[in-house]
Order: structure tokens, then C-alpha cells, then sequence
């Protein structure tokens, strides 16, 4: 029996891809490597550059593989870029989301970790956020996500269908294996080691006029062996019979924009230009997550936790690969 990983080639997908072989799981890659790398996916396991919206392809891929639960982390996956062109966001995370879990169904595959995310809270009305905080996204990314919710909520109770949506807060640092490469890279952390190393000129920072200390959005940063590992345990809660659930993903403690440059600078000894710019559509001025489920459902112990390490994991990385991946 085998996982199939959809958007394994992807920074998260990829580093969960390398904890799960590590732990002797048989694991399938699909990704249209829209986002993603070839290259991120070790060599020995299968991978199939597909659409997950191909039902003909993901019944194949489950028929030939025995596939047995699917961990679903393919998404386009940008704030800024779904309030500019909400009709692709819709269509690749929800339509195409959709014909998945009918393919999955359609083959008897009733087990999905999914990922969700803290974008589906929308601007938060309590901080820290628990999992039962009102869901009112500020993006159609976040609104493409909780529609994925609801409909796997109808699916279970319909079908019979289990998940458990994770929602992840910020994803930040590195492997030993994977580390975080995108074009265009619009997230924070790898655009302040790129300032660092000299590849851009300057870190824009978006808004310094939020209601918080210094003005900068302020966020939870989670490293991503922390996300991987997440992933295994929702999918032994599965396996066990679990019911559907969501749980929040994050360490519990905010870091604003300009006290990660500050921690980059720390971290890496050079020089980290700044400018201020304009808020950026879309972006809530604080999410920090209550991740208490997490730990006493399914025993989760966020090992990373300091943002210093989930840093220096991040530029030891990119030291490492400084031109990304090779494929
Ligand atoms: N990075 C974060 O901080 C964060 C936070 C919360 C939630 N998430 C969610 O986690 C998941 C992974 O995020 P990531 O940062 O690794 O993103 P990523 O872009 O690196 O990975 C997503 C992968 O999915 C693939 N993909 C996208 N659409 C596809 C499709 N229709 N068919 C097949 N493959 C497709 C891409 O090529 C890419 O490899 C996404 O669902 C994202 O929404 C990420
Ligand atoms: O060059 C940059 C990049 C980001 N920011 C700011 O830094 C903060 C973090 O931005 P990221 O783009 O790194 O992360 P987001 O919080 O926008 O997005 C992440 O969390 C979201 C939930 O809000 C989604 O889940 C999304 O997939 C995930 O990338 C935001 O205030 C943003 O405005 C800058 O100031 N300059």
C-alpha cells in the first residue's frame, strides 16, 4: 500500500516526501511542477507530472500503486497574486481540488491530510487563533482553502470520506534534503536571505502602518521538518481510525517582519538593506496560532521552534544550493 503525495515536488510536499521514505512509507509523487522541482523529489520514488484535476491519471495512479490515503499539498499558493487573478486560484485549488477527491473516491480511497491554512481565519478577532475561530478569509486563497474544507466535511459525512486539514501558519527553513526555491519568491524569510546574499538589493517591506508594535505584520513561523512531521502523525490518526478534524500548525509565538530581518542580520553577519512600501493586498496584520490540538490529539512536538534556528536552517541551506535546484 502507498501515499500518494500530490505537489511532493513543492517546498513543503518535498521535505514531508523525505521524512515519510525515511520512515520506509512507499510514497507516489504527482506535481504539474507549476511551483515545484523535479530535482526536490529523491529519484527512487515515482513521480508523475500530471494535473491533480486529471481523474483519468490519479485513478491510474492508484489502481497501479495500491494507493491507500493521499497527503494533498498541490496549490497555487499566493496572497497577493490570488486577489489579482481570483479565476485561477478557484480553479486549480478548488475545481481541480474537486476532481480529486472524486477520482479518490471513485477508486475507494476514503483517508486525506490536507493542506489548509491560517489564511482561511481571515483578519483575527482573538490571538492566539484556536481552531474553532471564525473562518472569514481576506484573499480568494484563503477562501479557495476553507471551500476545500466544506467540501470534505460534506464528503465525510456523505461518503464517508476522513481528512484532517492541516492549517499551517508561516512555513519557514530547511532540510537536509529540501529547502524553499520559487519563482517568483513572494515569501518572506528566502527574500531576506536573498537581500543578505546580494541577489536583491534591498527587502521590501510591505506596510508599516499596522496596528502592531512597529507597525509590520506580524506572523508564526513554523519550520517545515516540524510540517513534515505533522503530516505522518495526522496520517497515523487516520490510519486509527480518527475522525475528520482540523488542526492548527504553528509554534504560538508572532515574530513582526522587522524583527525577522533583525534575526536574519543576527544569523547571517551581512548587511540587510530595507525599504518600506505599501501594504500588500490581502495580508491580515497578525496570525499567531493556538496549536494546543495539535499537541494533545495527535502528540505533535514542534522540535525548531526558535525562529533563529529556523533561519540559520534556511540560509545553511541556500549556502548549500546557492543556484536552487538543478532540475
Ligand atoms: N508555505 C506556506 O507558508 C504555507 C502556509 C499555509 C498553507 N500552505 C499550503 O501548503 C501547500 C504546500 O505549500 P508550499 O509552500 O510547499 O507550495 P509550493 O508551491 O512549493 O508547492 C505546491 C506544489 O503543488 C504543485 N501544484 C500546484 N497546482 C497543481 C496542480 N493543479 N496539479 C498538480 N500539482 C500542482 C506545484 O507545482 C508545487 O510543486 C499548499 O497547498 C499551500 O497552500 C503553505
Ligand atoms: O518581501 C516580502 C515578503 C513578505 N513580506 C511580509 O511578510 C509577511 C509574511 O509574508 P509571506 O509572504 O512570507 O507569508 P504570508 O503570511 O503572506 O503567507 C503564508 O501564509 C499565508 C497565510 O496567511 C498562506 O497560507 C500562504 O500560503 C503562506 O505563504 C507579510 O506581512 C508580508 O507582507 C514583506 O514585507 N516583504
Amino acid at each position: 500500500m502507498s501515499i500518494l503525495v500530490t505537489g511532493g515536488a513543492g517546498y513543503i510536499g518535498s521535505a514531508t516526501v523525505e521524512l515519510l521514505c525515511e520512515r520506509g512509507e512507499r510514497v507516489i509523487v504527482l506535481d504539474d511542477l507549476a511551483r515545484g522541482h523535479r530535482g526536490a523529489v529523491p529519484a527512487e520514488v515515482p513521480f508523475y507530472h500530471g494535473e491533480i484535476g486529471d481523474e483519468d491519471l490519479v485513478r491510474r495512479i492508484v489502481r497501479e500503486h495500491g494507493v491507500e490515503s493521499c497527503i494533498h499539498f498541490a496549490a497555487l499558493a499566493y496572497v497577493g497574486e490570488s486577489v489579482e487573478d481570483p479565476a485561477r486560484y478557484f480553479r486549480n485549488n478548488v475545481a481541480q481540488g474537486l476532481r480529486l477527491l472524486d477520482a479518490l473516491l471513485a477508486e475507494g480511497v476514503k483517508r486525506m491530510v490536507f493542506s489548509s491554512t491560517c489564511a482561511t481565519y481571515g483578519e483575527p478577532v482573538q490571538v492566539p487563533i484556536p481552531e474553532d475561530h471564525p473562518q472569514q478569509p481576506t484573499n480568494p486563497y484563503g477562501w479557495s482553502k476553507l471551500m476545500m474544507e466544506q467540501i470534505m466535511r460534506a464528503y465525510d459525512r456523505a461518503y464517508g470520506f476522513r481528512f484532517v486539514a492541516l492549517r499551517y501558519f508561516n512555513a519557514a527553513g530547511a532540510t537536509r534534503r529540501c529547502g524553499e526555491v520559487h519563482e517568483p519568491e513572494t515569501h518572506l524569510i528566502p527574500n531576506v536571505l536573498a537581500a543578505a546574499e546580494g541577489q536583491l538589493p534591498y527587502v521590501a517591506v510591505y506596510g508599516n502602518d499596522y496596528p502592531t508594535p512597529d507597525g509590520t505584520c506580524i506572523r508564526d513561523y513554523i519550520h517545515v521538518a516540524d510540517l513534515g512531521e505533522a503530516h505522518i502523525l495526522a496520517l497515523d490518526y487516520l490510519r486509527r481510525g480518527g475522525a475528520s478534524d482540523a488542526f492548527n500548525l504553528g509554534n504560538g509565538q508572532g515574530y513582526s517582519v522587522l524583527e525577522v530581518i533583525e534575526t536574519a542580520r543576527r544569523v547571517t553577519g551581512k548587511r540587510i538593506e530595507v525599504r518600506f512600501e505599501g501594504r500588500r493586498p490581502g495580508d491580515p496584520s497578525r496570525l499567531v496560532a493556538d496549536a494546543t490540538r495539535a499537541r494533545t490529539v495527535l502528540g505533535w512536538r514542534p522540535r525548531y521552534g526558535d525562529l533563529e534556528t529556523i533561519i540559520r536552517t534556511a540560509y545553511e541551506w541556500k549556502l548549500a544550493h546557492p543556484r536552487g535546484y538543478d532540475s
